[in-house]
């Protein structure tokens, strides 16, 4: 094992993500078994006793690879020299909240902790953001943290990447390995698009596999995009241990690498690629090498594609125009 641990901060980590997702990075999940992990955890000062429990159970799991752990409400202490800052902690909508109270009070968070990351994060620092509004929070914080390169900013599609390989499996009788090339292009919300024409099954085209556009349209996508919302029905809290695994899977393969004959969906900085304005966090096709990522390039955009790539740009266009009028950025 190295010497010398990696520092992750999670923030909001008394939460629901938080509870699944410390555990996994405390074993090795993102860095792998050699390398020990350092964990600075977030919390407001009102959860920072729920946050000791859950750290008296990551004690109690004696991992190997868990070198130590700070918790605190003071960002500019706990993201101090930190490698990787997992931004998980938001403001949830409220009763009689609108969308523009949540990004308000949201937009209070990320800016604070975009200045804090600014301040004293370590040099080659990735920041994942989860929490909602996950694409325009990550512009909040990447605005208020001049100092760091803008492509270390990304918001989270990934769950909604894996949710989209997994219904395609069940469609096609095939196994979630079978799939490839998938991509969610967009926001993290109910206007993302899942794009089944450049994805393959078993190295064959998805959407001629599955043969059916109205499935695709009216099934696949609605599905896809709203499955957030059909988890919180049936389990009366939202997605929470899938969406820590997913938190995962991103800053695993962001930091180490995506597989050689795939991409993944990341919400990343636009520089123009597909029509998408410039600066928008908008979700790509993306391959990672080495902590870089770069936008996948050359896909053929049919009609269809286009008025959904163009639909979630606007919905993100319009958040960014709320959160610039509140100063926010
Ligand atoms: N991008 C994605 O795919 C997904 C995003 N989410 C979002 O992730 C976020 C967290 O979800 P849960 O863990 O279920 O919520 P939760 O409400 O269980 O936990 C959030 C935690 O954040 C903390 N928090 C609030 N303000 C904070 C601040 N300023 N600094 C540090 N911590 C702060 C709260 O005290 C709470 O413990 C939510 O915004 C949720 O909508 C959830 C699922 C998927
Ligand atoms: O829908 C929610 O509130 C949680 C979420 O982002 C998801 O599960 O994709």
């Amino acid at each position: 094992m190295s010497s010398s641990p990696v520092k992750v901060a999670v923030t909001g980590a008394a939460g629901q993500i938080g509870y699944s997702l410390l555990f996994r990075i405390a074993s090795g999940a993102v860095y792998g078994p050699d390398t020990p992990v350092q964990l600075q955890l977030l919390e407001i000062t009102p959860a920072l006793k729920a946050l000791e429990g859950v750290v008296m159970e990551l004690d109690d799991c004696a991992f190997p690879t868990l070198a130590g752990v700070e918790i605190g409400d003071d960002a500019e202490k706990i993201f101090d020299g930190v490698n990787l800052a997992l931004l998980v902690g938001a403001r949830p909508r409220g009763p009689g909240m609108e969308r523009g109270d949540l990004l308000e009070a949201n937009g209070a968070i990320f800016t604070a902790q975009g200045k804090a990351l600014n301040k004293v994060a370590a040099d080659d620092v990735r920041i994942g953001v989860t929490g909602n509004p996950a694409n325009t929070n990550a512009l909040i914080a990447q605005r208020n943290a001049p100092d760091i390169p803008a492509d270390r900013f990304s918001a989270l599609t990934r769950l909604d990447h894996n949710r989209a390989i997994s219904q395609l499996a069940a469609r096609t009788g095939s196994s979630v390995t079978e799939i490839a090339h998938m991509t969610i292009w967009g926001n993290h919300s109910a206007t993302q698009y899942p794009d089944l024409f450049h994805a393959t099954v078993g190295g064959r085209n998805a959407a001629e596999v599955v043969d059916d556009q109205a499935w695709i349209e009216n099934d696949f996508v609605p599905t896809v995009a709203k499955r957030g919302a059909a988890i919180i029905e049936a389990r009366g809290s939202s997605s929470a241990a899938s969406a820590a695994s997913a938190t995962i899977d991103a800053a695993r393969d962001w930091l180490h690498g995506s597989a050689a004959d795939d991409w993944v969906s990341m919400a990343v900085q636009s520089d123009g690629s597909y029509g998408i304005p410039e600066g928008l966090i908008y979700s790509f096709p993306v391959t990672t090498s080495g902590g870089d990522w770069s936008i996948v390039q050359g896909l053929d955009i049919d009609e269809f594609s286009r008025g959904r790539m163009d639909a979630t740009a606007a919905e993100l266009i319009e958040e960014r125009d709320a959160v610039q009028a509140l100063g926010l950025i």
